[in-house]
């Protein structure tokens, strides 16, 4: 079964437009854990444009508390700055369930690829070991090359885990009607990625619209973790119930 980790990046988002504590990023996860998502997801970034350190220690003490997955994911070469120790650093601080190394910088509106593992390889040996030592299982954000390249067996030789493949490109083909090609090439990416010995996650803007024909097509995804799309769609979903309480409160 692919088990769904809940990214809540989004809910700080909205928090931190106002300043204060609403909405509540724990109050938040909670709601998705007690509705049955098997773990959350954040990325906390540098500058802290969503989710901070404070979050980040907050949510693994529920994950704690909930006995399920917390998946830390950030840029591992970023240096630290004020109120951001480093992803290894705050990865030693909460001990997340798992890693998710992605390479991204602060100019990136968000992540759009993954590791180029023949220049990053020495860099990313040492600290795949480090987070191990740590009991943290290692993820590498990956791009979907098909049977392209050589991708799948340098993230294996760097000792990680899984990979978790960046979906970005499927989500856009299938918003553009035609994403065939592309399911054959995550499918084709996955089962080299298993040949050689690593699970598969996947992530990025993944949505109810385009999960399905994903999972039907790529084969034993063990994770997806979802934030845009998901928190998009929770306020359709809630907004007419919402809408109708303070119409309550107004009739009194
Ligand atoms: C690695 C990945 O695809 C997600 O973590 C994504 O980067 C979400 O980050 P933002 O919420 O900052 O866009
Ligand atoms: N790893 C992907 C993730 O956590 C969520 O990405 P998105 O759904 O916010 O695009």
């Amino acid at each position: 079964m692919t088990v769904l980790s809940v990214n809540v990046n989004k809910i700080a988002v909205l928090r931190n437009s106002r300043g204060g504590n609403e909405p509540d990023v724990v109050r938040a996860a909670r709601a998705c854990l007690d509705a049955g998502a098997h773990g959350i997801t954040v990325h906390p970034r540098p500058d802290a444009r969503h989710i901070r350190a404070d979050d980040v220690h907050a949510l693994a003490e529920l994950t704690r508390e909930y006995g399920v997955e917390f998946n830390l994911e950030g840029n591992p070469f970023a240096p630290p700055r004020a109120g951001y120790p480093g992803f290894v650093a705050l990865c030693e601080q909460v001990r997340p369930a798992q890693a998710t190394l992605v390479p991204d910088g602060d100019a990136q509106l968000t992540s759009d690829h993954g590791f180029d593992f023949a220049r990053d390889a020495q860099a990313l040996r040492p600290l795949v070991a480090q987070l191990k030592a740590l009991h943290c299982r290692v993820s590498l954000f990956a791009d979907a090359h098909g049977e392209e390249g050589d991708d799948m067996h340098m993230a294996a030789a760097l000792g990680a885990d899984r990979v978790e493949l960046y979906t970005g490109p499927y989500a856009e083909a299938h918003a553009a009607g035609d994403a065939r090609d592309m399911l054959l090439r995550f499918a084709a990416t996955a089962r080299r990625a298993q040949a050689e010995g690593l699970a598969v996650n996947a992530g990025h803007d993944l949505s109810q619209d385009n999960l399905g024909a994903f999972l039907r097509t790529v084969p034993n995804v063990q994770e997806v973790s979802i934030g845009h799309a998901l928190i998009g769609e929770a306020l359709y979903a809630g907004l007419a119930a919402t809408v109708k309480r303070y119409l309550a409160i107004l009739a009194g």
